[in-house]
């Protein structure tokens, strides 16, 4: 029988999530949400267009004030701490479609670095050592020097992973990170990812694609309606199963996937 590393206390919490609900304008877009991100884990967010991923992970980034529950790292209420001991466990990588500043590529990638200083120091030679460090471990060296417009919808994806990731955060936040990257790209991403959060860091992804997040999630949460409709873990041992069962549930028969005969 599976021994659950979790229920032994052997896998530490990073973060936990309780009972957290949002509403904006009035409106209710999230509700009652609670679960557990366990340090070195990848953990997949997915749900239809309007579920609530983006919102979630700006709620648990203190973007919007919840309207009940709490976030909470090792145990601490993250309401009460500062911005830089903030930054220090939570780095961020919005959705492309939020990000419209134009600058250099290089000036981008170090203001991911400048979120864990003082508010008026100025990024030194290190942290540019930095920015050329990440530039070639996401083989995107040939983008220094370039500004923003002139370069392509998916390489401008890997510069914004490149601010998030050099900021050096505990838990990993992105926001459909592999939307503009082909087929290949996202699997060397994924491959990247995987290598950098190691066993220390944690990582929180939104995603459409199921095949996707089964290739790579230790856990799935599947948000519906901004409520979490399920969350599913590797050790379970039928992930691929009952993502599928979910998704028949909540979209229909007629929902392309078949575990068996591994189509999805
Ligand atoms: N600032 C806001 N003010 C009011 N409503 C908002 C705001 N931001 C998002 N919403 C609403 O909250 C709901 C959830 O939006 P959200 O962006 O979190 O969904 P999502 O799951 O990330 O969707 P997508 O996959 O399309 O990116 C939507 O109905 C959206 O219209």
């Amino acid at each position: 029988m599976f021994a659950c590393a979790f229920c032994e206390g052997k896998i530490a919490i990073m973060i936990r999530v309780r009972q957290l609900s949002l509403c904006l304008q009035k409106q209710k877009i999230l509700e009652s949400i609670s679960f557990t991100l366990h340090k070195g884990r990848m953990v997949m967010l997915l749900g239809e267009n309007g579920a609530g991923k983006t919102s979630l992970l700006k709620s648990m980034l203190r973007y919007y004030p919840l309207s009940g529950g709490q976030v909470l790292y090792c145990g601490i209420d993250c309401a009460a701490l500062r911005d830089k001991e903030h930054a220090a466990i939570f780095s961020y990588a919005a959705q492309m479609k939020e990000l419209v500043e134009d600058m250099l590529v290089e000036d981008c990638i170090v203001a991911g670095r400048t979120r864990c200083l003082s508010v008026l120091a100025m990024p030194k030679k290190q942290d540019y050592e930095a920015v050329d460090s990440w530039l070639k471990k996401l083989n995107i060296e040939h983008l220094k020097g370039k500004y923003l417009h002139e370069i392509s919808g998916g390489e401008l994806q890997l510069v914004y992973l490149a601010k998030a990731l050099i900021q050096d955060a505990q838990v990993m936040l992105m926001d459909e990170p592999c939307t503009y990257l082909d087929i290949h790209k996202q699997h060397v991403f994924m491959e990247k990812i995987k290598e950098l959060k190691g066993e220390e860091k944690s990582i929180l992804m939104s995603m459409h694609d199921p095949r996707l997040a089964l290739a790579y999630g230790d856990e799935i949460l599947i948000l519906h309606e901004g409520s979490l409709y399920a969350h599913l873990r590797k050790e379970d041992g039928n992930m691929k199963e009952q993502l599928y069962e979910a998704y028949k549930e909540l979209y229909g028969s007629s929902f392309a996937v078949d575990t068996k005969e591994d189509r999805i």
